[in-house]
């Protein structure tokens, strides 16, 4: 409990767990209590939960530094917008907000900050540094249309922030180590997806973004990843098991060294009989295919492109496997390879070339990571689109109220 010293009437419960002297001014504080207190006020009245949105729950998990933001940045602009940290708020805020969507990083649900889990020596990634309990009451209450105060790891400090406000969207994703982790979480989410990034892959990319931008050198990043290699394979990896679609990117197989991974082969494994969601083919459902597109319409220089499509199974469910290895030399052309694959989810002939040249910039645009990601950005705008076509609105709503009424406001 903490007593506004500026407006000692206003008692809260404060979430976080740095002490005093990190929370900063006292005028923070004050900022805190009162957005609290009108965040209260809008629950009472109705306004912070809405009988009007339905929100679609979708999971996004991964180790750090594999690909998370880029995925989002695809996934929120093929559903429409531009993400952005809420205004007003946290400068670290971890939260983007778009028209229809809103990501929120469950780093925010760290439960013991830098020192504490120093102190404790636990890694971010073991659940203990994490409160699962608040993570699926918050999640839960966004689902049913009502307004919560997330706290904020503030990745600088490395301390726990005030919380910011976040209202329901129309689609939430949640991002970070653990969305598949508790059961109860699962529960929540409309769709799932993992990022599997091989070991050699990861690294390479850890190096590239470590090393060049942010000037760490190669010994701290070998010894970070060591640091938390037994966590990832007890914690974070297992979940993968839960995901409805999983990318996995792996060193090439058409270069003849070993992992080579400037060239990446990346398999797009779609789990069978998902709710809202229909495996993307090549050619032919069902069948086994393997393709070397390059020729007249597809340029292609060494070591050239192939993909594959066929049945498998993922943790003993059926599933189907799209993969490409080798990279695209002029991206206009990925029409040609759009063209033969189906099942998109598209809303007219070509979108999914449009989105890859929207993006060209981004980490991945010219090699499956980039391509399979638009195409699930396309598959969720469809799942969302069904969900809610699916429901009644107007027992929607009636149920939706009900919900509001039941759930304890922020
Ligand atoms: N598809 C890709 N191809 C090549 N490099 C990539 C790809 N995706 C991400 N990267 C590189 O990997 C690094 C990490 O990417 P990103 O920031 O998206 O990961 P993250 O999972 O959000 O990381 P963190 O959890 O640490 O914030 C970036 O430097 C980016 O350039
Ligand atoms: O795995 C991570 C998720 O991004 C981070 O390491 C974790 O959130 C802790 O952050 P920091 O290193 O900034 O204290």
């Amino acid at each position: 409990m903490m007593v506004c010293s500026l407006y000692p009437a206003l008692r809260v419960t404060t979430p976080w767990s740095c002490s005093e002297s990190h929370l900063g001014s006292c005028r923070k504080q004050l900022m805190f209590c009162v957005s609290r207190r009108k965040a209260r006020r809008r629950a009472w009245t109705g306004v912070s939960c809405s009988a009007e949105t339905r929100t679609v729950v979708i999971g996004l998990a991964a180790d750090s530094g594999c690909g998370k933001s880029t995925f989002m940045r695809r996934l929120t602009s093929v559903l429409g917008g531009v993400a952005e940290p809420p205004r007003g708020c946290n400068a670290y805020s971890n939260t983007l907000v778009g028209d229809a969507t809103t990501v929120i990083c469950l780093d925010d649900y760290h439960a013991l900050d830098r020192e504490g889990r120093k102190e404790k020596g636990v890694t971010a990634l073991d659940p203990k540094a994490n409160n699962f309990d608040l993570m699926y009451e918050q999640v839960r209450a966004l689902k049913s249309g009502v307004a919560v105060e997330k706290p904020v790891y503030n990745h600088v400090t490395g301390c726990l922030d005030p919380p910011e406000l976040i209202r329901p969207p129309n689609i939430l994703f949640i991002e970070g180590l653990h969305p598949l982790f508790d059961p109860r979480i699962r529960s929540l989410l409309d769709f799932s997806i993992y990022l599997d990034i091989s070991n050699e892959v990861k690294f390479a990319w850890k190096i590239q973004r470590d090393m060049a931008e942010r000037g760490e050198s190669l010994e701290s990043i070998k010894a970070s990843i060591k640091a938390r290699k037994s966590d990832f394979d007890m914690y974070i990896d297992p979940q993968k098991q839960y995901a409805d679609a999983i990318i996995e990117v792996l060193p090439t197989r058409l270069i003849p060294e070993k992992s080579a991974t400037e060239v990446l082969r990346v398999r797009l494994v779609m789990r069978e009989g998902v709710k809202h969601f229909t495996p993307v083919y090549l050619f032919d459902e069902g069948s086994t295919i393997s393709w070397t597109p390059c020729g007249g319409k597809l340029s292609c220089s060494y070591p050239g492109i192939r993909f594959f499509y066929g049945p498998d199974t993922y943790f003993s469910d059926e599933a189907s496997v799209l993969e490409m290895d080798g990279q695209f030399d002029r991206l206009d052309e990925l029409i040609y390879v759009e063209s033969h694959l189906s099942n998109l989810s598209t809303k007219y002939y070509g979108e999914v070339t449009q989105q890859m040249l929207k993006h060209a910039d981004f980490p991945g645009s010219n090699d499956g990571t980039g391509l399979f990601q638009t195409i699930i950005g396309l598959k969720i705008r469809q799942l969302y689109e069904q969900i809610i076509a699916g429901e009644s609105s107007h027992g929607w709503k009636r149920e939706q109220l009900r919900r509001c009424l039941r759930l304890s406001p922020v």
